[in-house]
């Protein structure tokens, strides 16, 4: 399951974290303690990747309490009142972890990216549950209303509640969002917030109101609120918010690249990055940095400066020439301190010197961040800036690798959909309303599909869909769904409400071999449903050429 794979990812650290501090319960030894505040900010790190607003900042909590009674050498072992405050916020931490998850697994639907996904194309599985509380009062039920119709047809639950009332919720929603329609947050609903910030620590805040002064949404902050959205955005912005929200998937674990020719140095650089859950493979010289590069695909190098044959600044050159390793991060580790020479490492193509023997801390912490901008640079040339889908050139390299990676026997479906009429549509009521259309489209995609399906944006008011497991008449199914639901969807503008509808095709693995046949077989299908009237879903059937409408 997608779910037990995120989960895995932190249940290692919070495992690693918590047999730390039971081993420095047990010895009281400063080493032991650092070691257990390494663990603590690793799962810092690993909640933030998953956007686990509120378990971050439990986290962060315990590492600030951990960091003020455990970081002088001098006061080890700590005394016993200072352990059970520590004691206590790993605790708490544990049982939020744990009663969070069991409330969520309980919800979730998700399958994995290699097992076999079972499609009940007419089930409920398309629709994932997902639950979301409103709290307002009377100037913001109609809001809250309108809200609730409009998320409802992204799959979620709603619950309002007036500010006064204390919901009878037993799952932690996924989000809460407090409307403060007219004027800005008075004491008792700062008191309000904070009170469900306590009970619901994980879900994410969301305080929906008018254009607010810095020091009412500080305010709100110190509350316990996430985020605060102008009323006037609220149907793309909380629907992107809360979307977000169900659709992260578990990061990939960060692959360096080491290139050391010492064994000690080497030894302690694997265990450090280890401990941050950052794979590395080595070699010892930069004479086989090209193979080691073509199997391994690194987010970053790792290099020594000081090596046989030549060193690392050469060995940056080269690697600067070669388009796929143009922009691939290079840190350096070296004993030597003298400034020009770190320099001139720099200016012919290092992103960073890092200074032997290194504090592993912060070797963790460059290593992390000069991969994560990488990759957020790598996303943004792969993503469409207007929907955050993966734009034309993306979907197609990812379709192909999905349909690669496929497991042997398993089908997978590609959909073509587009907008219907979508040029009057734009010069009915203008550019802006055609964005929103297109923006809300693609929001729905994003909150009906599973996180292993493929979304993107072909082209301006067009779409591309991979279904893994699924054959082209049960994509046809789940998507018609969802074109009904699109068609009935209100979309709400400065001056007035309108509505749109799309067309579809599908075609599938293995009925067609290629990527490149599938989607012109989808593309087909899609024409023929433009050519029977639109707003319906066809599918390509290979043996008569004919496309099968639903
Ligand atoms: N608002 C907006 N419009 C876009 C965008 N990209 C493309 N378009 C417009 O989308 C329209 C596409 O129109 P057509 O391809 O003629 O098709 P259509 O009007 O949707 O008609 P059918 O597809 O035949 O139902 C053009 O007017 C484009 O200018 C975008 O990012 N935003």
């Amino acid at each position: 399951m997608m779910g037990n794979i995120v989960k895995d990812s932190f249940s290692e650290r919070l495992a690693a974290m918590n047999s730390h501090w039971k081993r420095y319960l047990l010895e009281g030894k400063f080493e032991q303690s650092i070691e257990f505040i390494v663990a603590v900010n690793s799962l810092v790190d690993s909640f933030n990747r998953l956007r686990m607003s509120g378990l971050v900042r439990l986290c962060e909590g315990l590492e600030n309490d951990a960091f003020a009674k455990l970081s002088t050498e001098s006061a080890h072992p700590i005394s016993g009142g200072d352990q059970e405050s520590i004691q206590k916020k790993i605790d708490v931490l544990n049982s939020t972890v744990e009663s969070m998850f069991l409330s969520q697994e309980a919800c979730r639907h998700q399958d994995g990216w290699r097992t076999k996904v079972h499609i009940d194309a007419r089930g409920d599985q398309w629709i994932k549950p997902r639950n979301v509380l409103v709290v307002a009062d009377n100037h913001g039920f109609d809001v809250a209303n309108e809200l609730k119709t409009q998320l409802s047809f992204f799959g979620f639950k709603i619950e309002i509640v007036a500010w006064e009332d204390q919901p009878a919720i037993n799952n932690t929603p996924l989000a809460v969002i407090f409307m403060g329609v007219n004027v800005d947050a008075t004491e008792q609903q700062l008191a309000v917030i904070a009170h469900l910030h306590q009970q619901f620590f994980s879900s994410q805040m969301l305080y929906l109101g008018e254009p607010l002064k810095p020091e009412s949404i500080v305010k709100l902050m110190r509350a316990g609120v996430d985020a605060t959205i102008p009323i006037k955005n609220h149907s793309t912005m909380v629907l992107s918010r809360i979307l977000d929200l169900v659709q992260t998937a578990p990061q990939e674990k960060s692959h360096v690249l080491v290139v050391e020719d010492s064994r000690v140095a080497l030894a302690s650089i694997e265990r450090t990055l280890a401990q941050y859950d950052i794979d590395t493979f080595s070699i010892n010289s930069p004479d086989k940095l090209f193979d080691a590069l073509e199997v391994y695909r690194p987010d970053l190098i790792l290099m020594d400066m000081h090596m046989p044959k030549f060193n690392g600044v050469e060995a940056t050159r080269v690697l600067r020439q070669t388009e796929a390793y143009a922009t691939i991060p290079i840190v350096y580790l070296s004993a030597d301190s003298e400034v020009s020479m770190q320099v001139e490492a720099l200016r012919l193509g290092g992103d960073q010197f890092l200074m032997k023997p290194f504090n592993p801390v912060l070797l963790a912490a460059v290593v992390e961040a000069k991969i994560s901008r990488f990759r957020e640079m790598q996303r943004s040339t792969q993503m469409d800036g207007l929907t955050g889908l993966l734009n034309h050139a993306s979907s197609k390299t990812k379709l192909a690798a999905m349909l690669r990676d496929l497991p042997l026997g398993q089908e997978m479906a590609i959909v073509m959909l587009d907008i219907d009429h979508f040029k009057s549509i734009n010069d009915a009521y203008g550019h802006p309303v055609g964005d929103l259309v297109i923006r809300t489209l693609a929001y729905l995609l994003k909150g009906r599909l599973r996180s292993i399906d493929l979304i993107g944006r072909y082209g301006g008011e067009e779409y591309i869909v991979g279904l893994p497991g699924v054959d082209a008449s049960q994509a046809a199914v789940i998507i018609d769904k969802i074109r009904q639901d699109f068609a009935r969807f209100t979309h709400h503008y400065a001056g007035g409400v309108i509505h749109a509808t799309f067309s579809a095709g599908t075609a599938s693995y293995p009925d067609l071999g290629s990527v490149f046949e599938i989607i012109e077989a989808a593309d087909n299908a899609l024409l023929q449903a433009k050519r029977l009237g639109r707003n319906r879903v066809e599918q390509y059937q290979s043996e008569s050429q004919e496309a099968v409408g639903l």
